[in-house]
């Protein structure tokens, strides 16, 4: 490693290489847990486990909810890896230590990542408990120039100007919806635009109002750099958003928003996002032979 902010390539590789000689699992879809969400790792078979703290080269995770596990296993035959824990800026880290795991899964031969991440809903339609398939995103911290992809651009993983326009992959966004419905809960389900915003604190009124006339959907405070740098180096992009609370956008409105009120609506939906998600997993088109 160069210096605190610096990842090589060889330093992904380094990791890869120590997580490729510790499991025979060979991911090709990874799994990164929302706050509260880890569950989504327990539905995987055969599991190997690795503490984050063991892993060489990676970053920690300090934020409640995000225990900080690397589970590998399979679901419905098909290889994956979990996150059960995310790194955010807020906590401190770079945004290379942020997404270093996106990078490491790329090595390890993942072609697909899955986001999921707990909201605040900003549409008027929303409710607590809704799950939103991301359509897009509104990367505040990436428009201000806080971007991963920043420094000299690493040609083995990508392009220099990687487009972003739709990012979000088309037809699994569809067969999740056909999944939601075929499960009884579209009711509950929507599709729209994440903005991801630098946080660790929630938004002020005139902030939630400025993100609602911007067409906002959902806010939260990680995502997009993950997202970026997977689509970089050429990985499909599925992301949910749970809707934990709704972003207080009146200054009649005495409610306020805290992180175990966020925790305990993500543990309401956990069942139903963990059925999403496996038998998303179940229908993709993965080539599973191959490293
Ligand atoms: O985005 P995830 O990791 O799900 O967590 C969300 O929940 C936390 C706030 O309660 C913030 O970290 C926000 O980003
Ligand atoms: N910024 C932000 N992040 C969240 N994560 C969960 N809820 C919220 C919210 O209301 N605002």
């Amino acid at each position: 490693m160069h210096s605190k902010d610096q990842i090589c390539h060889e330093d992904y590789q380094r990791t890869a290489d120590w997580l490729l000689s510790q499991t025979q699992h060979r991911p090709k879809v990874a799994i990164i847990c929302g706050s509260g969400l880890g569950m989504l790792a327990d539905a995987l078979k055969c599991q190997d486990s690795f503490k984050y703290s063991d892993i060489p080269g990676f970053p920690q995770s300090t934020v409640k909810g995000h225990a900080g596990r690397l589970v590998f296993g399979e679901l419905k035959g098909k290889t994956c890896v979990c996150m059960q824990g995310r790194f955010h800026m807020y906590e401190g880290h770079s945004l290379s230590k942020v997404t270093f795991p996106v990078r490491v899964f790329k090595l390890l031969g993942v072609d697909t990542l899955i986001v999921t991440n707990a909201a605040g809903s900003l549409a008027d339609s929303y409710s607590c408990g809704d799950i939103m398939i991301i359509r897009d995103h509104i990367n505040f911290p990436g428009l201000a120039g806080l971007n991963p992809l920043n420094g000299p651009n690493d040609d083995k993983f990508g392009t220099r100007f990687p487009p972003m326009s739709g990012v979000y992959d088309k037809s699994l966004r569809k067969m999740a919806f056909d999944i939601c419905k075929s499960m009884g809960v579209s009711q509950y389900v929507q599709e729209g635009v994440y903005c991801m915003v630098g946080g660790p604190n929630f938004e002020t009124v005139a902030e939630a109002r400025l993100l609602h006339r911007l067409g906002v959907d959902a806010v939260g405070m990680s995502t997009a750099p993950e997202v970026l740098v997977a689509s970089h180096c050429g990985m499909r992009v599925f992301g949910l958003s749970l809707i934990t609370n709704k972003v207080v956008k009146s200054y009649e409105d005495n409610e306020t928003v805290n992180h175990e009120a966020v925790l305990e609506v993500s543990k309401m939906r956990s069942e139903t996002l963990q059925v999403l998600v496996t038998e998303l997993i179940s229908q993709m088109d993965i080539n599973n032979n191959t490293a």
